[in-house]
């Protein structure tokens, strides 16, 4: 039999594979459009330096066919609508292609929702926006043309925007599984706060319960800026790329100097000669064997600045504390903020946290809080490169000697490239540069909870031994005050107690504790 060929668009393409972008099962399907929904509201706002607010709603439509609805309102920068329908409608069709730290990168989150949402009922996708400064606000109903990876738009109007609104809300109708997904929304829901204490979010599940996350501050952290690609991190292709969308035709020399991050007359040079380009060749005319010359040249060249840490956005560790202190009242936390490395190219940073005791669950491992760009990372635990350095940390070393323990790990890779293992972002691939900088973000922190333990300990002992010289107080005085006062029954009793107070004092500066208070209602009896 002969074999018949085809070729079919990328919608046709994650329609059919929907459990690649995530959307394997309806439950699985309800969390994914829901965090891409708001990890698209959050790059509308705090990338923009707007505190987010951000509305979430699920409703149950239709209950025997399990239809829900699900809405994200945010006060973003909103979308120019004569983008909206590719926006929505077609998929690999973004803002986030640029080389600037984002949530987003693939072009396909919320199409993936609004592709599985038409694959099992009716109804469009809703979207009602306006752009900052917009006289008027835009709606739209629209579907994808699977075949055509086109938008159809069902529905287009628009209204006065007369109260200064900016921002979008999207509504999607889907076959979704309240009870199994439930969990997992609400940690996730949870876990974006924790690491955006600057916004605030409303959540409205289909039980018609509600919860609150309230701005625990106006801190915002800086934003990403845009840069130009690195030198380590191109490719062939990158290069024709970039050649065919250059406005000028350069000469060779000017273009590695003006559309790359640090490379400089001097620089440019030096590639060029290890190429054996002509530096003033233009870029037009450069052949393929000459833009392979020139790749290797340029990843070979040892004198670059590393990539430039501009392009990304950290937490910080103070907004990083103030959420882990929140959320699970430990008695101890500690967070840092890696300095920024790089691999292949791309610059990331690496941000750790730790919370200890009070309010935590003892567990026999650890809680990991997973986080890439800003987003928690749910499922796929097991499989991710955070997991895997926070499971082999020997926290004995640490003075953790408890088999429960009451820890809470929180890690952060942000950069310009996460290595995601599949379009859905769940886990991270172990990439040698990223594991080991975990693991030294990791153990820095964990440096700082092992001295709070040492401490802590200390303090333990110190009482202990309190406990012991209080036994003696009483007794020693006495025998001291009788000898003292010549036996001056009335006279002992007031000297006894000038020499207890004064002992306690003693020992207590001696073993260094601070905590008295609850010693001097010790009766040598009880002890
Ligand atoms: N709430 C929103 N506010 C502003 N722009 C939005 C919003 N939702 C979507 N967009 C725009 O639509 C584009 C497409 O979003 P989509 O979720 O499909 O992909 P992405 O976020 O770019 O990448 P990824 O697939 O990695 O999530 C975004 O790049 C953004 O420009």
């Amino acid at each position: 039999m002969a074999e018949k060929f085809a070729s079919i668009s990328p919608a046709e393409f994650f329609k059919r594979n929907p459990e690649l972008a995530g959307f394997s099962n309806p439950a699985r399907a309800m969390y994914q459009t829901l965090r891409e929904m708001i990890e698209n509201s959050l790059d509308a706002t705090d990338v923009h330096e707007i505190l987010p607010s951000i509305k979430i709603t699920i409703d149950l439509v239709d209950q025997q066919k399990q239809i829900y609805k699900i809405s994200v309102e945010d006060n973003g920068i909103g979308i120019p609508p004569h983008i909206v329908p590719e926006a929505f409608g077609r998929v690999l069709y973004s803002s986030k292609y640029v080389l600037r730290q984002t949530r987003g990168m693939y072009g396909l989150g919320v199409k993936a929702a609004v592709l599985y949402s038409q694959m099992y009922q009716e109804r469009p996708v809703e979207i009602a926006t306006s752009p900052m400064n917009s006289k008027r606000i835009y709606f739209f109903k629209l579907k994808i043309d699977v075949t055509k990876n086109e938008p159809i738009i069902y529905e287009r109007s628009s209204a006065l925007n007369d109260k200064g609104y900016h921002g979008t809300s999207v509504s999607l109708y889907l076959l979704g599984d309240w009870q199994r997904a439930k969990q997992r929304i609400y940690e996730y829901i949870k876990r974006t706060y924790i690491v955006a204490p600057y916004a605030e979010f409303i959540f409205k599940d289909p039980e018609g319960n509600v919860i609150y996350y309230k701005r625990l501050t106006t801190k915002i952290p800086e934003p990403p800026k845009e840069v130009k690609p690195h030198p380590y991190g191109v490719d062939i292709e990158l290069l024709k790329n970039m050649i065919s969308k250059q406005k000028n035709d350069y000469a060779v020399k000017d273009f590695l100097t003006k559309e790359f991050q640090s490379v400089g007359d001097v620089t440019a040079v030096k590639i060029l000669e290890m190429a054996k380009i002509d530096p003033d060749k233009k870029i037009s005319s450069l052949k393929d064997e000459e833009l392979s010359r020139l790749t290797e040249a340029m990843k070979k060249f040892e004198g670059f600045r590393p990539p430039s840490p501009e392009a990304l956005s950290v937490i910080g560790s103070d907004l990083i504390e103030l959420s882990l202190k929140n959320m699970y009242n430990p008695e101890f936390v500690a967070a840092l903020t890696r300095k920024p490395k790089a691999y292949q190219g791309h610059p990331f940073i690496v941000e750790v946290g730790i919370a200890y005791g009070g309010q935590i669950q003892p567990a026999e491992e650890p809680l990991v809080l997973r986080y890439a760009n800003k987003i928690p990372l749910i499922y796929d635990e097991k499989s991710d490169v955070i997991w895997k350095v926070v499971e082999e940390t020997d926290w004995k070393r640490y003075g953790i000697e408890e088999d429960m323990k009451p820890l809470v790990v929180m890690v952060h890779l942000c950069s310009t490239k996460v290595p995601y293992k599949s379009a859905g972002k769940e886990s991270i691939a172990d990439v040698e540069e990223i594991e080991k900088e975990i693991k030294n973000g990791v153990m820095e922190v964990a440096r700082k909870l092992r001295l709070y333990m040492l401490e802590k300990r200390k303090e333990e002992e110190a009482k202990k031994r309190m406990l012991t010289y209080l036994k003696y107080i009483p007794e020693v005085a006495r025998s001291i005050s009788i000898f003292a006062t010549n036996d001056d029954k009335e006279k002992a009793l007031k000297v006894q107690n000038q020499i207890q107070e004064k002992l306690f004092e003693m020992i207590k500066t001696r073993l260094d504790i601070k905590d008295v208070e609850e010693y001097k209602l010790y009766k040598v009896e009880a002890i």
